[in-house]
């Protein structure tokens, strides 16, 4: 079975979590997409939820689904939130950011009682690195970060698109690193990271997730942490 069929059989499985009368982290991305889709769908077919969405293309999609779209200080907390990941290893760590929307993802995420991450079979791995760490930063502080980034190893490029500088939702930057290589643990690398000043957010998401359903083949694999 191909990639886009297991996210949808992930995505399947993991909107079985979504009552009616929950507030539901929406998140971002290929995979995501079948979610908010089938989610359109219960909608339609008279679920009451209210959402919050990880990105504009996100809220942009379930808003044409009829979803019914919330601030989060209006949701103020989450009782699930499905999302997407780049890299998922046997820990429940993260890599996330692939598609631009970490720092919504994050936010989201810790606000969130339950995290449900969905993916297809290639992005299972044994270890986080070989996608490329997005980390967003302020485009006033990107050119020094990149320069103390390149001076730790880690091998940053700043991310384009259409020949310009990539800008997130919030008109950040995004320096894709390479941590492939790096001998600094996880948690330290995160702590590191969030120390330079300019630096908003890492893709790195190591706590809080805490189901991961895998599209593999036919089959959805529901591991809990
Ligand atoms: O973190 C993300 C967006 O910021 C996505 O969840 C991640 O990039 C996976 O995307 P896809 O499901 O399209 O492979």
């Amino acid at each position: 079975m191909n990639a886009v069929n297991e996210k949808k059989v992930a995505a399947l499985e993991a909107v079985k979590y979504v009552k009616s009368g929950m507030t539901v982290g929406l998140g971002t991305g290929s995979t995501a997409f079948f979610m908010i889709e089938a989610i359109g769908e219960m909608v339609q077919n008279g679920m009451d939820i209210k959402a919050v969405a990880t990105s504009n293309e996100t809220e942009k999609l379930a808003t044409k689904l009829g979803i019914n779209v919330i601030t989060l200080a209006e949701a103020k907390r989450l009782d699930v939130t499905i999302d997407g990941a780049d890299e998922v290893d046997e820990d429940f760590q993260l890599i996330k950011g692939g598609g631009g929307a970490l720092l919504r993802e994050k936010i989201v995420a810790h606000n969130s009682v339950l995290n449900i991450i969905i993916a297809d079979s290639s992005k299972s791995v044994a270890k986080l690195g070989k996608f490329k760490l997005p980390i967003e930063t302020i485009p006033f502080a990107t050119q020094l970060i990149i320069e103390e980034l390149r001076g730790m190893g880690l091998s940053p490029v700043q991310r384009k698109k259409d020949d310009a500088d990539y800008k997130t939702d919030e008109n950040n930057d995004i320096v894709d690193i390479d941590i492939w290589d790096t001998d600094i643990k996880l948690t330290d690398l995160e702590q590191q990271l969030k120390t330079i000043p300019g630096i908003v957010e890492t893709g790195l998401f190591l706590t809080t997730t805490n189901l991961v359903i895998i599209g593999n083949g036919e089959k959805a694999i529901v591991k809990k942490r």
